[in-house]
């Protein structure tokens, strides 16, 4: 760890993650948006480390205990972003809403980068954000609050019955929130064909795919 984080390590007030200052990193990786609206576009990825919601079928468990992963300053991780030629940052996790985001996303905006999150909307929102992708989960319901502020609503299809859930999120969201249907991944064989015909049946939705995972990038 550097001479920084060492230093705010050792100061306890600063240590606890809620103050968003330092923060559980799990893994940071410079690649292409895989998902959804900005899918194809290079990002800098910041995944957090802690989620307290549980999906049975997450594809980042080892994310989920925020005492497992190291602490990171915010000016490293800005500093670290800063080394690639892309400007934008994709903040996720984990569950980043967890975190108070503001001092990470403010540094971030400063440093002139698009700061864009991934969450499931199940924590208040904080932070400063030049898109909001909400992925709700029936595992922990999401906020109406932060449904409100959704430019993207991801819903993650992986039974015949997340078609009507779909419906009843789209109706929490404005009226200009991005649709998304996304097969969850070890479903994707069974359930991409209905997924298909769902959106040609509804075309306010768009298929997202997993799409880093058939380029096998991270
Ligand atoms: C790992 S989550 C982290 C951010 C946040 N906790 C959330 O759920 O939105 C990032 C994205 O991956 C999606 N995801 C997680 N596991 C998945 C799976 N098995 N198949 C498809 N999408 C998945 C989530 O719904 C979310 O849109
Ligand atoms: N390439 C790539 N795109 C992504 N979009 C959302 C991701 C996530 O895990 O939050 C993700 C990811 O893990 N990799
Ligand atoms: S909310 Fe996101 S990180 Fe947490 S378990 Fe669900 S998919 Fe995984
Ligand atoms: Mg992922």
């Amino acid at each position: 760890m550097s001479a920084v984080t060492d230093l705010l390590a050792a100061l306890p007030i600063l240590h606890t993650p809620i103050t968003g200052v330092i923060l559980p990193v799990m893994e940071q990786f410079y690649t292409i948006q895989g998902e959804g609206f900005n899918a194809g576009r290079a990002a800098y990825f910041i995944r957090l480390g802690g989620c307290d919601v549980g999906c049975v079928w997450c594809d980042v468990k080892e994310s989920w205990d925020a005492d497992a992963h190291p602490r990171q300053a915010v000016a490293e991780l800005v500093a670290a972003a800063a080394a690639h030629p892309g400007r934008n940052v994709v903040i996720t996790g984990g569950e980043p809403l967890m975190h108070n985001c503001g001092p990470l996303t403010g540094a971030l905006q400063a440093a002139g980068f698009q700061t864009w999150i991934e969450t499931s909307g199940a924590h208040p929102l904080s932070g400063r954000w030049d898109w909001i992708c909400v992925s709700p989960k029936k595992f922990r319901a999401p906020r109406p609050d932060v449904l409100a502020h959704a430019d993207e609503l991801k819903i993650i299809v992986f039974n015949d019955s997340d078609f009507a859930w779909a419906e009843e999120h789209a109706a929490l969201v404005p009226a200009t929130t991005r649709l998304y249907l996304q097969p969850e991944w070890s479903r994707a064989a069974r359930m991409t064909p209905a997924l298909i015909d769902y959106v040609k049946a509804h075309p306010r939705w768009q298929v997202s795919l997993q799409t880093h995972k058939y380029l096998d990038i991270p």
